[in-house]
């Protein structure tokens, strides 16, 4: 086909969403996703699931794993307050020339700072790049091999302190067993499972938050 998946969900975006409407933009993918083409984005269910997590633990900075088309971006920097980011980081060229457009529709470009590159690549470079002390909030939504790799260097790279949340995606289906047996047998994590379906279908699926309890 002519034309690749993102690319029909950001026309989509342009052509059912206002622009600077936030919630018409997340509607639109939402639409589309259940009625024509499925797509991997968190969707609606699970979504508000992370967006009732986003607005308890009122973030100011968050990591996001796995950008793809920008929806989860969208859902999380819209409860952003002033001041407050979301650094994103999406390693295909382009899923992130489209979640760009797909941000910058929604209006919420200010809060979010996309970056293209690969995590392991990327999280040793945070404090040094962009100046952060630690993630109040990191959502995992990348290959779910990687949660645990990175969950762990995230550790290692101080970006993870007490009180920091860890919420994933996906914990069920696909499925991220090393991950999940990590921060619910760790004594430093408080974990919780949010029950809930794989996006846009009837298939089990939930996120994982957990709770880091410091050193
Ligand atoms: C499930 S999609 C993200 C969906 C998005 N969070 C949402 O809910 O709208 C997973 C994305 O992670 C990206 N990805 C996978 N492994 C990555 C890595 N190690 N570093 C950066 N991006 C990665 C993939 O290219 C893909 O776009
Ligand atoms: O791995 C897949 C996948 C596997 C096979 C086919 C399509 C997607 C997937 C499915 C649902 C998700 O929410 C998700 O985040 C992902 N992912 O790629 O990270
Ligand atoms: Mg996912």
């Amino acid at each position: 086909t002519r034309t690749s998946r993102p690319q029909r969900i950001l026309k989509a975006v342009q052509r059912k969403a206002t622009v600077g409407d936030p919630q018409s933009v997340i509607t639109a993918i939402d639409h589309f996703c259940r009625h024509r083409e499925w797509a991997m984005n968190v969707g609606d269910e699970k979504g508000s699931i992370l967006d009732s997590v986003v607005s308890e633990v009122s973030p100011v900075t968050v990591l996001e794993l796995g950008t793809y088309c920008g929806y989860s971006t969208v859902r999380i920097a819209r409860l952003l307050p002033p001041g407050a980011c979301v650094i994103t980081l999406e390693f295909n060229p382009d899923y992130a020339a489209i979640a760009r457009q797909v941000i910058q529709w929604s209006g919420l470009e200010d809060k979010v700072q996309l970056v293209e590159g690969a995590s392991g690549d990327w999280i040793p470079w945070m404090k040094e790049h962009f100046g952060v002390q630690a993630f109040d909030l990191v959502f995992l939504d990348h290959w779910k091999e990687r949660y645990l790799p990175d969950t762990k260097l995230l550790e290692e790279c101080g970006l993870i302190q007490k009180g920091t949340v860890l919420l994933a995606d996906n914990v069920i289906c696909p499925g991220t067993p090393d991950y999940l047996e990590y921060v619910r047998n760790s004594p430093r994590y408080n974990s919780h499972y949010y029950r809930s379906h794989l996006e846009y279908t009837k298939a089990e699926d939930g996120l994982e938050k957990s709770v880091f309890l410091g050193y």
